[in-house]
């Protein structure tokens, strides 16, 4: 019996450890797929648009909230254990591979700045393997920068484009990544909002190099409607330079919703969307497309960590109009002189919008990948309408607190 044991027991208890081993394969992967679909973020409740509206703008951010920031910080400075484990590094790093390898197999972003940023990151574990999967010399991957070639430290970063989504951050990065002081990681680290636990040594570990004088930069436009974010950045620096980069919020909705449809071609219509119910005209503000463009109540998260002259905001129709104008408030906001102008733009009418005359690190003409300046898909004009109404007291307060009228009201 003792014998027959003995022998019977290990081969059970390897088939046990393979089969938690599969399963935890099959989850992850799950997991990833799940966060592919944009299903990660944050979905608050509905609530009755007027409602909303009314509440919100009479509240008019009482005294509560700074005590709320108080709590938060210290939750947030309890929590924060800047010694991370090994395992949940690897991980992180495994997840930022995982979906650059999925986008660039999917063609969802063909943006090759961003799969270059990508492999830039996945860098400190196999580089040269990971840019001939994707079809890239190592080469492609440089900037020409003396950090690129390993001076410097690598430092968190002094500005981050905390937002909007659908906003144009995109095109802000890319173009700041001209500037000789700017350096910036590519992707999206996700920090302030998925990869907290990791750590600050984790998210430090993504940034590039830098030479003194230089800024770091990351962006990640779902920070702006992250609720942690703003203690958390507030924890890591106080003095952190914040960027947003805002669109008319009804444009940014129907953006929003092209980008889901172009992944998902079976979702219901925008309309549907839209409403709670249609006959009422109950606005769904649960439905993130059209929650993220309430910026003023986004905002007001931020004023209890960070003062306004902190925050710059960029608007998304300049930057397609007016380039290097916005990048001139951005460049005298982050301290730096203005390089880049007009100079380095030119109209690629068959894109329709601003190009980079030179890419970073190229002597090419650059504009953004195709997931960039889609057409978006005819929405019925009474529903636009009945956004445009909903968001305006929104957008009155926005532009209030900005002290910028960015005239998405005419
Ligand atoms: N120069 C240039 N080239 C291409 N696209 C440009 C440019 N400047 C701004 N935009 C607008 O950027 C919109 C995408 O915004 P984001 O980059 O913030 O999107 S994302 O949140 O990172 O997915 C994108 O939205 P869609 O037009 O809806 O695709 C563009 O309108």
């Amino acid at each position: 019996m003792a014998f027959s044991r003995v022998f019977s027991d290990p081969p059970s208890r390897s088939i046990f450890k393979k089969f938690v081993v599969m399963l935890s394969t099959l989850l992850t992967s799950l997991y990833f797929l799940y966060c592919l679909t944009d299903r990660c973020g944050t979905m608050p409740t509905p609530v009755r648009a007027s409602d909303q509206v009314m509440g919100f703008l009479a509240s008019d951010f009482k005294d509560w909230q700074s005590l709320r920031r108080k709590r938060l910080l210290q939750k947030i400075i309890n929590n924060n254990n800047p010694g991370y484990e090994a395992a949940k590094l690897t991980s992180g790093l495994d997840a930022e591979r995982n979906i650059a390898r999925a986008n660039e197999l999917s063609g969802l972003e063909a943006d090759t700045n961003v799969l270059r940023s990508d492999l830039r990151i996945a860098g400190s574990l196999d580089l040269a393997s990971l840019a001939r999967v994707a079809g890239f010399s190592t080469k492609t991957g440089s900037t020409g920068k003396l950090s690129q070639l390993g001076e410097g430290t690598k430092k968190l970063p002094q500005a981050i484009i905390i937002g909007v989504k659908k906003g144009g951050t995109r095109a802000l990065l890319e173009f700041l990544r001209v500037h000789p002081d700017i350096r910036a990681v590519g992707a999206e680290p996700h920090f302030f909002d998925r990869n907290y636990d990791n750590g600050l040594d984790w998210y430090r570990d993504l940034m590039p190099k830098t030479l003194e004088g230089q800024i770091t930069m990351e962006k990640t436009p779902s920070y702006f409607v992250t609720k942690e974010a703003p203690a958390r950045i507030y924890a890591m620096s106080r003095d952190t330079k914040l960027i947003v980069v805002v669109r008319d919020p009804v444009t940014r909705a129907i953006s929003d919703y092209t980008q889901t449809l172009s992944k998902k071609p079976d979702i219901p219509t925008f309309e549907s969307l839209t409403f709670k119910n249609r006959t009422t005209g109950l606005i769904d503000t649960s439905w993130s497309a059209v929650q993220i463009g309430i910026y003023a109540k986004h905002l007001d998260n931020w004023l209890q960590f960070f003062p306004m002259r902190q925050i710059l905001f960029v608007s998304g129709e300049r930057l397609i109009s007016d380039p290097a104008g916005e990048l001139g408030r951005v460049q005298d906001f982050l301290g730096l002189k203005r390089i880049i102008t007009d100079k380095h733009f030119y109209f690629n009418q068959t894109k329709g919008f601003p190009c980079l005359k030179k890419a970073e690190g190229s002597s090419k003409p650059h504009c953004l990948g195709k997931t960039k300046g889609r057409t978006h898909p005819n929405i019925d004009p009474e529903v636009v309408q009945r956004l445009r109404d909903f968001y305006r007291p929104f957008n009155m307060k926005f532009y209030q607190m900005t002290g910028r009228i960015f005239g998405w009201d005419d």
